[in-house]
């Protein structure tokens, strides 16, 4: 079958949904989104808005896209369903695939953390389902505004498990650059260590390339990732680097003083001043975040292993915390957050 003819599902249209489906729609792929109604109503209203930060500003008209919140709708006729609802809402969108897609549909999961393909696959028998890894940030523009625009506000490229030929060139389109790697297990543990980072950007409030720039925040995320490199080393996991550097050099990296953390880290901090983190979103919009599958991942681990992880300790009840406190990113300083 032509890529053109293949039915690619965006199975939970949010942030990231919409940016790659939108990148795949406006290449001419056949998608469908299934969206919460209020992000389908929007997109039907107002069309979609996709932008980046190479500087590609690009729309969809409304009716030109196949929204719909139906999940039988959506996904009887899936190729490819992409999943990109937050990990919370995994084993929802499992059961929703496993009633409604066809066998032969082939599932991926491009969503943050190391355990959500595991989680479909269990849910999902004999079909084919795939990790993958989103490494850019997608800033989504507030509810109500028309139309809903999503901004990629960071660079990198997707990366997809090599199992399926032909996937990574039906995905691989302008704006959205994907390719296959053998061994996902490590791409998405490598990832892992950089979504640390999801947690201080929601605690602080800041934007991601301010908070980045501020040695006091690398400092937390520094020893954040020694204590997860330690839980990893202890359990034989073998992150791979995402974006250049090697694991084991991030922490000293991000030691650096600010001038010289600037200068050599140039590549890190080529973000949008609008990024945040989705964590940063999730507090923003009052919902549960993914901290248990990301901070909580590498405490279970240190637990299992016996290494020490007190500071993971510390920004998971932060976090925790404010989720239940529902008032939005908190505000924390560096202070704050290392008692
Ligand atoms: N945002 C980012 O920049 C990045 C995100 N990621 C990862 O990608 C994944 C997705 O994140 P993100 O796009 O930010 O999340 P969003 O919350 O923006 O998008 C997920 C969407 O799926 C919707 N949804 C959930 N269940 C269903 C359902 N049954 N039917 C239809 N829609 C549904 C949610 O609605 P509702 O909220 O109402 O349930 C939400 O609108 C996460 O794992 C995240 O960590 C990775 C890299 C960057
Ligand atoms: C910011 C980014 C791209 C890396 O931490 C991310 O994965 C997220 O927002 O969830």
């Amino acid at each position: 079958m032509a890529n053109a003819e293949k039915t690619i599902v965006i199975a939970g249209a949010g942030s990231i949904g919409c940016y790659v489906g939108g990148c795949l729609a406006l290449a001419g792929r056949k998608v469908v989104f299934l969206a919460r109604s209020r992000i389908a109503e929007a997109v039907l209203d107002g069309g979609l808005r996709v932008t980046d930060l190479d500087g590609r500003d690009r729309s969809i008209k409304p009716g030109a896209l196949s929204v719909t919140a139906d999940p039988a709708a959506a996904l009887a006729n899936a190729d490819v369903v992409l999943v990109t609802v937050k990990n919370g809402a995994t084993e929802e969108m499992a059961a929703l695939i496993a009633a409604h897609a066809r066998g032969d549909a082939v599932v991926v999961s491009l969503q943050n953390g190391v355990g959500n393909a595991d989680r479909l696959r269990a849910r999902l028998g004999s079909r084919l389902v795939l990790a993958g890894m989103v490494p850019f940030n997608v800033v989504q523009s507030a509810e109500g505004n028309l139309p809903l625009h999503v901004h990629r506000a960071s660079d990198g490229k997707v990366m997809i498990e090599d199992r399926m030929a032909g996937l990574a060139s039906l995905l691989d389109v302008e704006g959205l650059a994907v390719e296959t790697h053998a061994d996902m297990k490590a791409v998405q543990w490598g990832k892992l260590l950089i979504n640390l980072n999801n947690a201080l950007v929601a605690l602080s409030g800041l934007p991601l390339a301010s908070e980045l720039a501020d040695r006091r925040w690398r400092l937390i995320l520094a020893v954040q990732i020694d204590e997860a490199l330690a839980a990893m080393k202890a359990s034989h996991i073998a992150p791979v680097r995402i974006g250049g550097l090697r694991p084991g050099l991030l922490p000293k990296l991000l030691r650096l003083p600010d001038w010289l953390f600037r200068l050599v880290a140039r590549r890190m901090l080529a973000i949008d001043p609008q990024a945040r983190s989705s964590m940063w979103d999730d507090l923003q919009r009052g919902r549960p975040t993914e901290i248990g599958d990301l901070q909580g991942t590498v405490l279970s681990l240190a637990e299992k292993a016996g290494t020490p992880a007190p500071l993971l300790k510390r920004v998971t009840a932060l976090v925790r915390q404010a989720e239940l406190e529902k008032r939005g990113p908190p505000g924390l300083t560096p202070e704050a957050v290392t008692g």
